[in-house]
């Protein structure tokens, strides 16, 4: 059973600005892991609800609690109106969480001036299961217990890295943000590949899915890295090793993912320029 998550690590109030797939995965976890519904309001345009008892908003409130964390959650683009109406109701002790791809924090302090504690975020969708990976970077003018208290926000949602140097953000954004888009078409063309070599397409989808799960719970417990372990299913001359060479020649593999993360990070660099 997970442990309740201590009362005293969620912020007294929570302003969700957005709340669609990634937020509301980190709310999801939030709350299942303790925070107080009545702590947090969502603001989207939409009013869908979110969950009992969390207030949803579709226009900023004329105040924010003191103290009050704020998560961006909304798509990069919208951050100039989002600052509009959100600058004017942050205080110095108004602490703001982005989870904005491309968004540089000296972006975020241009558009939030009042505001002395900004940390960019960068989650992954696995972050409802509390299996997610999230990336941090702040700079110096953020006090060290703001760092502290939402470096303890994020820790409930799984795996959480500081990240020295912001220059590396899009790069960690393009291998744990968007990987799990890179996992999920994996399995997906795994079970393909298995359908064009014979195999029922259901049936093939159901034993890609259970061996990536399968073999990431062991990779994640082993004692040895997956390179180890991929040794280990290769009996010598036996068929890994032949699945294995296809993979390995020329370095083919790796030259793919190479290039994916590239374009994901490229991408993330032109967000960041405004294109
Ligand atoms: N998806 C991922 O895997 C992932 C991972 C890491 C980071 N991110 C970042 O997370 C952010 C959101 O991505 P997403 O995939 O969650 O998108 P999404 O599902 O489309 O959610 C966007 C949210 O923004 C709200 N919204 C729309 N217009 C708004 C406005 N003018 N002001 C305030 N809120 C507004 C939407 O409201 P309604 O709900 O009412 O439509 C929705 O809740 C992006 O900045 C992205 O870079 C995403
Ligand atoms: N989703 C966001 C995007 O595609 C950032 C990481 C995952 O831009």
């Amino acid at each position: 059973m997970t442990a309740i998550w201590p009362d005293h690590l969620f912020p007294n109030h929570l302003f969700l600005v957005g709340c669609g797939n990634m937020a509301g995965q980190m709310l999801s976890r939030w709350l299942s892991e303790g925070l107080e519904p009545a702590r947090v309001t969502v603001l989207r345009p939409s009013g869908k609800p979110v969950a009992d008892g969390v207030a949803v908003v579709t226009d900023y409130p004329a105040a924010l609690p003191a103290g009050t964390t704020v998560l961006l959650g909304m798509k990069p683009y919208q951050i100039a109106d989002v600052a509009d109406a959100l600058a004017p109701l942050c205080a110095a002790d108004t602490r703001i969480v982005s989870i904005l791809a491309g968004t540089t924090l000296a972006e975020l302090r241009s558009r939030f001036p009042a505001a002395r504690d900004i940390v960019r975020a960068m989650p992954n969708l696995p972050v409802g299961l509390g299996e997610g990976v999230t990336a941090l970077f702040s700079d110096d003018a953020t006090d060290s217990a703001a760092r502290d208290a939402i470096g303890a926000l994020i820790q409930p949602l799984g795996l959480v890295e500081w990240i020295a140097d912001e220059a590396l953000f899009n790069q960690v954004t393009a291998l744990s943000g968007c990987g799990p888009a890179f996992l999920f078409r994996f399995v997906d063309t795994l079970a393909r590949a298995g359908e064009a070599i014979g195999i029922p397409a259901d049936q093939a989808a159901r034993m890609a899915l259970a061996t990536v799960q399968g073999s990431a719970n062991m990779a994640a417990r082993a004692a040895v890295s997956p390179s180890t372990l991929a040794d280990q299913v290769a009996s010598p001359g036996g068929m890994t090793r032949q699945g294995l060479n296809v993979l390995d020649a020329d370095d083919r593999l790796l030259a793919l993912l190479t290039d994916t993360l590239a374009a994901a990070r490229d991408r993330g660099e032109a967000m960041a320029r405004g294109e």
